[in-house]
């Protein structure tokens, strides 16, 4: 690497509520629903009932849930999501010599994307590295914050190159970390469990109309079960996080999840691979709701295993990632 190199990276999550409070929920939940890439019903139908019903009941109830898992800093998805970018920076800067300017932004909400690449600009980056923090690829996330940052070029007349990352599903160094995250938790309870891999869903007909985040996923589970040697039978693959009442890909987690013990599996382990930071599908969806409905169908051990968040492993995975994806500019 040079001293010349003038190119940056821009790392990408969903967003979350400025504040744990109904009206910044309310906003979040707005600007994050009415994305047709997230909801792909005719706006028709879809805006009263977002506007009338979702937007009146759901804020409340979920502000609720924020307030649980909220940092002193903030919402854990920023918090950890700053965090690492800064351990990313960090890193980086050490390696080239230099600084190497890493940005972070939200699809929806703050930091917006906007200010972040203002940023990178101000730092003289004319080539920009997007990397968005999924690794399984679905239209409904990574294709979701292309858009947005395409948007937020609308106007813009001095583009950057950009180079757009689409996934690690399969990565090495992710697969690795996954599996010796697992082998940390089996050490720290002195026992190996049963092995859930839980992925936020989506719903099903996405999927048949060409969304690849299914296969995606399952490569993940499987790469990660070989690389522990697991059986058939030591672990499960399932989605959490329905919203509305039409198909989700399927197994359902909440319903696999309360007939376990009645099979004979009542001590598990749960990792969500989909989500490389912690947040408040993490930290209150699986680690209190799934964990208390596992227990009250007759579960005896439930133990969630964190993402990867700020972790020296996710740290050098997001290295190799940059270093592999800015080869051209260097
Ligand atoms: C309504 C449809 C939704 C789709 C499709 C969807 C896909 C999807 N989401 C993530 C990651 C996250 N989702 C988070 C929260 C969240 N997700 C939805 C809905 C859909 N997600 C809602 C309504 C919410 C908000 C909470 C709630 O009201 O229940 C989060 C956490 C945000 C936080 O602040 O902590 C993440 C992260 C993925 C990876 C994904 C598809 C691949
Ligand atoms: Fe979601
Ligand atoms: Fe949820």
């Amino acid at each position: 690497m040079n001293n010349t190199s003038n190119y940056g990276v821009l790392m990408m999550n969903l967003g979350t509520p400025d504040a744990p409070h109904a009206p910044e929920v309310r906003r979040y939940l707005r600007e994050f629903l009415s994305d047709s890439r997230v909801v792909d019903l005719n706006p028709l139908l879809w805006k009263p009932i977002l506007n009338l019903i979702i937007l009146t009941i759901r804020p409340p109830k979920v502000a609720k849930i924020y307030q649980q898992v909220w940092m002193d800093e903030g919402s854990p998805l920023l918090v950890l999501s700053q965090r690492l970018k800064e351990n990313v920076k960090t890193a980086l800067s050490e390696k080239a010599g230099h600084t190497v300017p890493v940005e972070l932004a939200m699809t929806y909400g703050n930091p917006s994307v906007e200010v972040a690449a203002n940023k990178l600009r101000e730092q003289g980056v004319t080539n920009i590295l997007v990397v968005p923090m999924y690794p399984q690829f679905s239209a409904t996330t990574t294709a979701a914050a292309y858009d947005r940052l395409m948007k937020s070029l609308k106007r813009c007349p001095h583009w950057p190159s950009l180079q757009l990352l689409h996934d690690y599903a399969d990565h090495p160094l992710y697969i690795k970390a996954l599996a010796d995250s697992v082998r940390a938790q089996w050490d720290k309870q002195g026992e190996r469990r049963h092995l859930v891999f839980s992925f936020h869903g989506i719903p099903k007909r996405y999927v048949t109309n060409g969304d690849p985040y299914a296969r995606r996923c399952h490569l993940t589970s499987r790469l990660v079960a070989e690389e522990l040697e697991l059986t058939e039978a030591d672990w499960t693959h399932v989605y959490q996080s329905r919203f509305g009442r039409e198909e989700w890909l399927k197994p359902y987690a909440d319903v696999t999840l309360k007939a376990m013990p009645s099979k004979g599996i009542k001590s598990i382990n749960v990792i969500s691979p989909a989500f490389s930071i912690d947040c408040i599908e993490t930290l209150e969806e699986i680690t209190i709701e799934l964990g208390d409905e596992f227990k009250h169908n007759g579960g005896e051990a439930f133990d969630y295993i964190p993402a990867l968040n700020d972790s020296p492993d996710q740290v050098a995975l997001y290295l190799n990632l940059i270093e592999q994806n800015t080869k051209q500019w260097q």
